[in-house]
């Protein structure tokens, strides 16, 4: 009898701690996935895709073609968790984050990446096309091992050079579309690989002494806050004359002219507020603003296209 009631109260109890458990888990699993980083990375790819000329394949095809770009992307960014756990422990910002803290092993996180990062690339395989599947791996290898196991411990140049990977996202999506390269799509890797380095710079400036104590050579370090503050004006000016390109080869029209002028000359705005009259948030402003930049940037580029004649 005494049994029996222990079992009925038990009961409620384990399966709220096996949901708080699943809840934790999957948490853990976003985290290290840098899910926010990914859902940007998607939404740029999505736009390349769009943009790419309609070959008649289905929505449900190019959808789960995103989500494979959108797998070996999380893939990358879990074994970039694991190769930094030890820097990421050093780090304020990062020091919580699940491998670095040991809530997660190594061996649990790389079996993650692994299944995600073989599911990825078997939807391309199967319903993009094998030149996709290949070049989301090089982005994959770009990511996770050359910028993060070299690069990034090598040299100031790191986020440039591995920046690249970041940026091919819209060149994924046009040639999950079309089984070949072109020119165009090649313009929207050249605007996010320029808008990479004030994205991170503007962030590395705010967190030089996280990247000091974990012995990181990024810019701010190596050079000084200020040399990085006129590299971070440069590359917004640089920036603003990539994102003309789409217009100039009549790629996009006036909307996204307007548009990508107006978000550039707030980004200029703030890239000379952080040179000359920086205050204590200026460099994590313009840090938040870059993300916002790059999101609307490419809704218009899609909004142009689609919902303008
Ligand atoms: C080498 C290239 C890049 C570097 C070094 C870099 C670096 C970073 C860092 C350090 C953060 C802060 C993360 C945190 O708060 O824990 C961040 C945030 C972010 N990055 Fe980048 N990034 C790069 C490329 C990109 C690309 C290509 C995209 C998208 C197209 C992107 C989108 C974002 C977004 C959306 C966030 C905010 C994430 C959040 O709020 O959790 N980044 N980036
Ligand atoms: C297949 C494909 C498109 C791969 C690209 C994957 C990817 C997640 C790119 C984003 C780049 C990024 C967030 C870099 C920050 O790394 P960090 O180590 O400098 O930053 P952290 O200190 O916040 O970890």
């Amino acid at each position: 009898m005494a049994l029996t009631i222990n079992k009925k109260a038990m009961q409620p109890v384990y399966s709220a701690s096996l949901l708080t458990k699943s809840y934790h888990l999957i948490q853990d699993y976003l985290a290290i996935s840098k899910f926010k980083v990914v859902a940007m990375l998607v939404l740029t790819a999505w736009v390349g895709l769009a943009l790419a000329p309609d070959v008649g394949r289905g929505v449900g095809v190019q959808f789960i073609s995103l989500l494979g770009i959108g797998l070996l992307s999380a893939a990358a960014a879990v074994i970039n968790h694991v190769v930094d756990s030890e820097i990421d422990s050093k780090m304020a910002r990062t020091r919580h984050r699940p491998v670095a803290k040991g809530r997660l092993s190594k061996l649990h996180a790389l079996s993650f990446a692994t299944v995600i990062g073989v599911a990825g690339f078997i939807m391309l395989m199967l319903l993009a096309n094998t030149l996709t599947a290949i070049l989301t791996l090089f982005a994959l290898v770009g990511y996770a091992f050359i910028y993060t196991s070299f690069l990034k411990r090598a040299t100031p140049q790191n986020i440039v050079i591995g920046g690249l990977a970041g940026a091919m996202p819209p060149l994924l999506g046009w040639v999950s579309e079309t089984n070949q390269m072109a020119a165009a799509p090649w313009l929207l890797v050249m605007i996010i690989f320029t808008w990479t380095p004030p994205h991170f710079w503007a962030l590395a400036i705010a967190r030089k002494s996280d990247y000091e104590r974990a012995k990181i050579p990024m810019l701010p370090v190596t050079h000084s806050i200020d040399f990085c503050k006129t590299c971070v004006l440069a590359y917004s000016v640089l920036l603003a004359i990539v994102c003309v390109f789409p217009y100039l080869i009549g790629m996009s029209g006036l909307i996204y002219l307007s548009g990508a002028c107006l978000l550039n000359i707030v980004f200029i705005y703030k890239a000379i507020n952080l040179k000359f009259a920086a205050k204590e948030d200026t460099a994590m402003d313009l840090f938040r603003f870059s993300i916002i930049h790059l999101m609307i940037l490419f809704i218009i580029l899609f909004i142009d296209k689609w919902l303008v004649i």
